[in-house]
């Protein structure tokens, strides 16, 4: 992409209304636009960024046996009035009538309207187990909408539910979706933890929330130091299979959010193994059972004849959340440090003296990269070198690749690692093929 083409509004002062380092270089690097109180335009970088995030979400929750489909963002009041969510939500609904004076509303979440879909053609203990996901925009009306996206009205969140004959099944579901959000995080170059967390207003007996420790977090969270350096399951893992280990040696070592959390429990991790820390909440699962097959008629016929409510459990990951995640996790004092699986372009091409003979060396490595299928924004402004610098660094990309005359004058280019700092003179060709 040439930047002379592309649109990346970047600012140059720090906006005064950010009040934590993700909001604050989202708005400087062009990402989002606030359009009203938690509610963004998601500009072209900010874009490129949030579909690398679905992609990998997407990507896990296939391997682990759920399957995609699409649910309305406007949901029917009669709905939520069969689960006896609808009064119960409170002012965080934002409820809309239409024309025809029908009780609407922008659904915070999806599961009255997935067991809706289920009851409606579901029957059988033998098209058990099944779960469905979706990513799809949400409103809640947050009294205090700040940070950014972190805690937006209007967010993206992948949202899954699972259907099962009884409780053993329904916990191994829980198990599938649990090791699918182990991998899901870490592909982002997150390390996100899984604690015991409270069930809130989606109900259950049973949930984790797994947490991004940074310190401008919202959780309060406690934890055995020993889990943070646990093996992540790797692509190959069978989730047909026995994941009850993997869950034992994730669950073993303490860790709990601050509602959750046993003083007493924790009072018996070693001293120099406890951390108590603040998180971002990236990803919520809870198992809650019968809590909506049971009001709204989600039955199966089991094999001995008898009619029964399936058991269900819903798993939360932030789509949009997960941008300020990353960047809070990942950034230094010039900028955003983007991982490499989720950055925006893979390579920043300078041309630090455009109209020069850096032109011709800066088209040739574009389309060399371009051709080996690397991302690359080339900054080909009429711009000075050192804006060029401060924007590159400001916006994250791995790698640098400057032409500038100087370097010229030996035939090399110079290759910089974003995340290292280091900074390598190549000649052109040993620069692409270090790139590719
Ligand atoms: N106001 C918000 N802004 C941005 N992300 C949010 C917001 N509220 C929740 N999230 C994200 O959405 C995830 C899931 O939300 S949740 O309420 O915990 N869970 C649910 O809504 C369940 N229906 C999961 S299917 C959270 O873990 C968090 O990462």
């Amino acid at each position: 992409m040439r930047l002379s083409r592309y649109f990346l509004p970047i600012l140059k002062e720090t906006p005064k209304e950010a009040e934590i380092v993700s909001h604050r270089l989202m708005l400087r690097a062009g990402m989002i636009r606030q359009q009203s109180a938690g509610i963004y335009a998601w500009l072209p970088l900010g874009h490129r960024v949030l579909n690398k995030i679905q992609r990998i979400v997407e990507e896990e929750q296939n391997r682990s046996g759920a399957v995609q489909l699409l649910m309305p963002t406007i949901q029917p009041a009669d709905l939520w009035r069969e689960s006896g969510r609808y009064d119960a939500y409170g002012k965080e609904m934002l409820r809309i009538e239409d024309r025809h004076e029908r009780e609407m509303l922008f659904g915070p979440t999806n599961e009255e309207m997935i067991t809706d879909i289920f009851r409606s053609y579901v029957r059988s203990y033998k098209d058990l187990p099944l779960n469905l996901y979706h990513i799809q925009w949400k409103f809640r009306d947050e009294v205090r909408p700040r940070f950014g996206v972190m805690r937006g009205r209007e967010f993206l969140m992948k949202d899954a539910y699972s259907f099962d004959l009884d409780k053993e099944r329904s916990t191994e579901a829980y198990h599938r979706m649990f090791v699918a959000y182990l991998r899901t995080f870490a592909r982002m170059g997150l390390t996100a933890i899984p604690m015991k967390a409270d069930t809130g207003p989606i109900g259950g007996d049973l949930s984790h929330e797994f947490i991004v420790l940074a310190s401008t977090g919202e959780s309060e969270v406690f934890l055995d130091k020993d889990i943070l350096g646990l093996p992540i399951p790797g692509e190959d893992t069978d989730f047909d299979g026995d994941l009850s280990g993997i869950i034992e040696q994730w669950t073993t070592p303490y860790a709990a959010t601050d509602e959750m959390h046993d003083e007493a429990a924790f009072g018996a991790v070693a001293e120099d193994k406890k951390v108590s820390a603040r998180g971002i909440e990236v990803g919520h699962i809870f198992h809650f059972g019968t809590k909506y097959s049971e009001p709204m008629g989600a039955k199966v016929m089991t094999a001995e004849g008898k009619e029964v409510p399936v058991q269900m459990g819903s798993y939360g990951i932030g789509v949009s959340r997960l941008l300020g995640a990353i960047i809070e996790a990942c950034h230094d004092d010039d900028g955003i440090i983007w991982p490499k699986e989720v950055a925006p372009f893979h390579v920043g091409l300078i041309n630090m003296k455009a109209g020069s003979e850096c032109d011709e060396v800066c088209e040739s490595v574009y389309a060399e990269l371009e051709k080996a299928g690397v991302e690359v924004l080339y900054d080909d402004r009429k711009t000075s070198a050192g804006q060029k610098f401060a924007s590159m660094d400001l916006i994250g990309l791995p790698y640098q690749l400057v032409v500038g005359p100087r370097g010229l004058k030996t035939g090399e280019v110079e290759v910089k690692d974003r995340a290292t700092g280091d900074r390598e003179m190549l000649t052109p060709e040993a620069a692409v093929n270090k790139l590719i």
